[in-house]
């Protein structure tokens, strides 16, 4: 069972591969501990000592009863015994100090990765975004790096601590008794036979339940982000059965790792009991002979008892490496992608600019390499305004798209104040271009955290000053808690011209010279919109707009029209030139706008309020009710 995985190349990992790649992601979650050498030091030494301890016990044992036993001196029984318990404290201490150490060592790594992973999804591009399922970035954030954590106490410290073990009871039982010592290994073979065949089989599958945990966040994700349309199309049910179908695919996967990782612990201790019985049988002869003495056949049973704890955690050792190396190849894939977008070495930062744009012969296409704006030129002017018209897909979000550098254009360049926006740093660009999106996205925060989210500086009195000029204000102060209203998720608890208007005034706060305006629908009442008109006009004062428009009043006042049709200007002029030409632009004026003029001209006629200087009293209450 295979699951549909992410669209992006780092989301979407062969289910397997080579050896040198795989050793080459635990040498990077080794690499990792290198900040915290102190944890990774006392964790060793821990493991050592806690080992050292075991293996002095049956060491005891013996001494009890080949010398002990026969001095007949009861003195000695108790030192032994004493010895015997003392090094059981002592082995049980550090064995505490092995646990608590490794698993800080963990959380600390945890913590690093969380981090720098983090810090690498803000960094990425709008491409790498726009390819990527955020339920699967969320699935990297949470249960990756969870078993990346768990590898290291429970897959790197315990295969050290099996590692010693095995070899410290090697040298001792070839020191003991070399028939036995020679019985006893030579069964490894068998042990690390079995769980070859098993890792080699688990690898897929963890990685497979990986995915699949991606996957379903990323329809949790979906449908708890959409529950509006989910539940206004009444599709419930089908989301419900859709989570189920994938919950269940999730489940039949977890259980075949689970059945396979369960039955290597019965395989493995089944082996380990075989051992036991040969030694036993064959030492027994030994002693009966008098070629081996007692004390030494109840140490050799001891010491392959002590191999009984590796065996017995091998399995789950095993488990924990196949899982860290699917978190790991998971999460360094993410690490690995670089951004399309970066600052060029010698990138200039661009001081506060008057706002002269250029689109010089500029090409542009997606990630799919299909070219969706073809040799775009513009001249604009500081202060200008820019109304970008044309047909849906025609490519006027995507000229937008380029003058804050979201992507690169394939040929020609942009250029701001003379400066190729390639040339300069992505921080400095963005100071400078200012954008109020359609789509207004608000932070689940205060309003006041909500507008100052682009200048961390802001004071109170800028605050208030931008929500003033965006028209919000006076709202804001009709709500109990002002401007320590929590507006919830994306900003739900707030209308679509309200957050509209929030969202104006965040960009107000920037200051920006150029201004990028989607304002290509409008959803809301006639008030509303004469609201978020006169926010508008505000925040375009002495700014150069480009403004994706579908307001009669902004494309008058606009000192350039750009009309695009599939990916082309086809029209560029001023409202009157471009009406007296009778081509696109006035088709497109017939069929969109006149309705808007008429409907001013009806108002004027009736002599009713055109333009009421501040917002209606109505307004204000309805919103503050809504
Ligand atoms: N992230 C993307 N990856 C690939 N193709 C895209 C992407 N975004 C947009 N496109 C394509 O680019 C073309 C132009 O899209 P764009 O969003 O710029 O049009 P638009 O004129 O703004 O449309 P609308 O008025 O509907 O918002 C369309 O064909 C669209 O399918």
């Amino acid at each position: 069972m295979q699951f549909a995985q992410g669209k992006n190349q780092a989301l979407t990992l062969p289910p397997t591969s080579g050896w040198r790649e795989n050793w080459n992601v635990y040498f990077r979650i080794i690499k990792l501990l290198r900040p915290h050498w102190r944890h990774t030091t006392g964790a060793l030494i821990c493991t050592l000592m806690a080992t050292l301890f075991s293996l002095l016990a049956p060491w005891l044992l013996q001494w009890v009863i080949d010398v002990g036993l026969h001095t007949g001196r009861l003195t000695d029984l108790f030192i032994v015994a004493g010895a015997i318990l003392g090094t059981s404290i002592l082995r049980g201490l550090f064995a505490y100090g092995q646990g608590y150490l490794s698993q800080a060592l963990s959380s600390l790594v945890a913590y690093d990765l969380r981090n720098q992973l983090y810090n690498h999804l803000q960094e990425l591009s709008f491409s790498f975004h726009d390819d990527s399922e955020t339920g699967q970035l969320m699935s990297r954030m949470t249960a990756d790096i969870e078993a990346v954590r768990n590898y290291i106490p429970m897959g790197l410290m315990r295969a050290i601590l099996v590692v010693i073990t095995f070899l410290s009871v090697a040298v001792i039982l070839f020191r003991l008794d070399i028939v036995l010592a020679l019985v006893t290994f030579t069964s490894v073979p068998i042990l690390l036979v079995i769980s070859e065949r098993v890792l080699r089989r688990l690898r897929p599958l963890w990685l497979d339940v990986q995915n699949g945990v991606g996957d379903l966040s990323t329809i949790m994700q979906e449908s708890l982000s959409g529950v509006r349309v989910v539940k206004s199309f009444a599709r419930e049910e089908f989301e419900i059965k859709k989570f189920g179908a994938k919950n269940l695919e999730l489940r039949e996967l977890n259980m075949s790792a689970m059945r396979l990782s369960a039955w290597n612990q019965p395989l493995l201790i089944l082996a380990l009991n075989i051992i036991m019985v040969i030694v036993l049988w064959i030492g027994g002869i030994s002693v009966i002979n008098k070629h081996l003495s007692l004390g030494i056949l109840v140490a050799v049973t001891q010491y392959v008892l002590l191999l009984g704890m590796p065996v017995r955690v091998f399995g789950f050792t095993i488990n924990w490496w196949v899982r860290g190396l699917s978190g790991g190849t998971r999460i360094f894939s993410v690490l690995d992608t670089t951004s399309d977008i970066n600052d060029a070495p010698d990138a200039e930062v661009l001081p506060k600019v008057n706002g002269e744009v250029h689109f010089e012969h500029v090409s542009f296409a997606y990630n799919n390499g299909i070219e969706v704006l073809h040799d775009i030129n513009m001249t604009v002017k500081p202060g200008q305004i820019v109304a970008i018209l044309g047909p849906t897909g025609s490519g006027k979000s995507s000229i937008l798209n380029l003058l804050p550098r979201f992507y690169d254009v394939t040929s020609g360049r942009v250029t701001v104040d003379g400066h190729d926006v390639r040339h300069v740093t992505q921080a400095s660009l963005r100071r400078n271009v200012g954008l109020v999106l359609q789509d207004v996205f608000l932070f689940n925060a205060t309003i006041r955290e909500n507008i100052g989210y682009g200048v961390i500086s802001a004071t109170e009195e800028e605050i208030i000053e931008a929500a003033k000029i965006a028209r919000i204000h006076d709202f804001i102060l009709t709500l109990p808690d002002g401007y320590d209203t929590w507006v919830g998720e994306r900003g739900v608890t707030l209308s679509g011209g309200q957050k509209q208007r929030v969202a104006i005034a965040r960009t107000l706060l920037l200051n920006p010279s150029i201004l990028v305006l989607d304002d290509s629908t409008s959803s809301v009442d006639m008030e509303t919109e004469y609201l978020i008109q006169q926010a508008l006009e505000a925040v375009m004062q002495g700014r150069t707009t480009f403004v994706v428009a579908s307001r009669l009043r902004t494309i008058k006042n606009a000192d350039q029209i750009l009309v695009l049709e599939r990916g082309r200007i086809i029209e560029q002029g001023k409202h009157e030139s471009l009406l007296s030409l009778n081509g696109p632009y006035a088709r497109l004026y017939d069929l969109q706008l006149r309705e808007q003029e008429e409907f001013e001209a009806q108002l004027l006629a009736s002599e009713q309020v055109v333009e009421p200087v501040e917002e209606p009293e109505e307004e204000r209450s309805k919103e503050a009710q809504r």
